[in-house]
């Protein structure tokens, strides 16, 4: 994870270069900071993932944007098997985009197998570790017997493109949210980044060790987890306490509703409260499994890690040079297709200190 730190001070750094500018005349801005916090979180999977800036890799992000806004009705719409083959305007679309992302990312693993093959080190970044691990694995890259095809490299690539850069931008945008409302939270954050790092570039032990920062994420991640609910398939007949799930049953597991429930949570379950993680998770969720912003079990979420240090880079920076609140022209509307956005941007106004 630690290799990652400098992909997200470079993107971090780069939005607050943005904001500073803004603010350089009057001191202080109106900011729609969900734009500006997408824009961050897909620069920093560009580059820990591809080593691509997000510039570099616009054409892919546009795309997959295109993709996902063509796919959701189709999605949606009442289950026909089979039916993804017909060549609908809208499944012709997908493929048609489909192709082109695969053309563009097989160019940028191209470029860096040329490179592997002539010698150079594999940069550290997913792509890089995947190619290096397939060129002891598999030679051939249409040997399917041996470490990944080219075709699943790209396959692994979107999968992190896709997963990694919406929720980090949801999180942060409900963290600054959260904070523009409760100052008094957001000034014992900025006195616990002030009293570590100074107004010094934040190195991955200090981040590690905000505790402070670390209660406020729990506590956002849970009043506003990025992904609201899971579905699941159960395989085999189970009893779950009173009730019996047959196999094919799907399950709704609503992720949302359970961390605002009272009976799990107590009176104030609704309430902006960091303080609760104060002992950690296990002392906060009584022992429940009633904290699961990340999923469970094998298929938890594999970025948490990458996401919590991302955002805790990008939180740091932030506190350091502007303090802010919620302006009067915030609307309050989460809205939660796909992932939980503030429908109306979320306005914030940005002070320089
Ligand atoms: C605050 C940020 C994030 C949240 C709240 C989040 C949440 C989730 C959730 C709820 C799942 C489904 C888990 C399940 O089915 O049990 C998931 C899966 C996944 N996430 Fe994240 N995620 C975040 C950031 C990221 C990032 C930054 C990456 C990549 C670097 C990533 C990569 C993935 C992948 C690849 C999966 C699929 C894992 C699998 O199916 O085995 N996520 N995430």
């Amino acid at each position: 994870m630690q290799l990652m730190l400098p992909a997200f001070s470079t993107s971090s750094n780069d939005m607050i270069k943005k904001w500073e500018t803004m603010t350089s005349n009057a001191g202080s801005c109106e900011v729609d900071v969900w734009s500006y916090l997408q824009q961050l979180s897909a620069d920093g999977i560009s580059r820990a993932a591809f080593g691509s800036s997000y510039e570099e890799g616009r054409r892919i992000f546009e795309l997959i944007s295109e993709q996902i806004f063509v796919a959701i009705p189709v999605i949606n719409a009442v289950y026909i098997p089979g039916w993804r083959f017909v060549p609908t305007k809208a499944n012709r679309k997908i493929m048609q985009i489909d192709r082109e992302i695969q053309t563009l990312l097989k160019g940028i693993i191209q470029k860096r197998k040329k490179a592997i093959n002539n010698g150079e080190k594999a940069k550290d970044d997913l792509l890089g570790i995947l190619l290096q691990s397939n060129t002891h694995e598999n030679h051939d890259e249409h040997d399917k017997n041996h470490g990944l095809t080219l075709e699943e490299v790209i396959r692994e690539c979107k999968i992190f493109y896709m997963a990694g850069r919406g929720p980090t931008a949801v999180l942060l945008t409900w963290t600054l949210i959260l904070l523009g409302k409760h100052q008094d939270w957001q000034a014992r954050a900025r006195e616990e980044v002030l009293a570590m790092f100074g107004k010094s570039n934040p190195n991955f032990q200090g981040l590690n060790h905000l505790k402070i920062m670390n209660m406020i994420l729990q506590e956002v991640l849970r009043l506003y987890p990025a992904v609201t609910q899971l579905t699941r398939m159960v395989h085999k007949d189970i009893k779950v306490g009173d009730i019996f799930l047959p196999a094919g049953v799907m399950v709704n597991l609503p992720i949302l509703l359970v961390q605002q429930d009272e009976k799990l949570w107590g009176a104030n379950a609704k309430e902006f409260n960091p303080e609760r993680f104060n002992k950690g998770i296990s002392k906060a969720t009584e022992g429940n499994m009633s904290f699961f912003s990340f999923g469970w079990g094998p298929r938890i979420c594999i970025g948490s890690n990458f996401a919590m240090l991302e955002a805790k880079m990008a939180l740091a920076l932030i506190l350091q040079r502007f303090s802010f609140e919620l302006s009067p022209s915030y609307t309050h509307a989460p809205s939660g297709l796909g992932t939980l956005q503030p429908q109306f941007g979320a306005y914030i106004i940005l002070h320089r200190l």
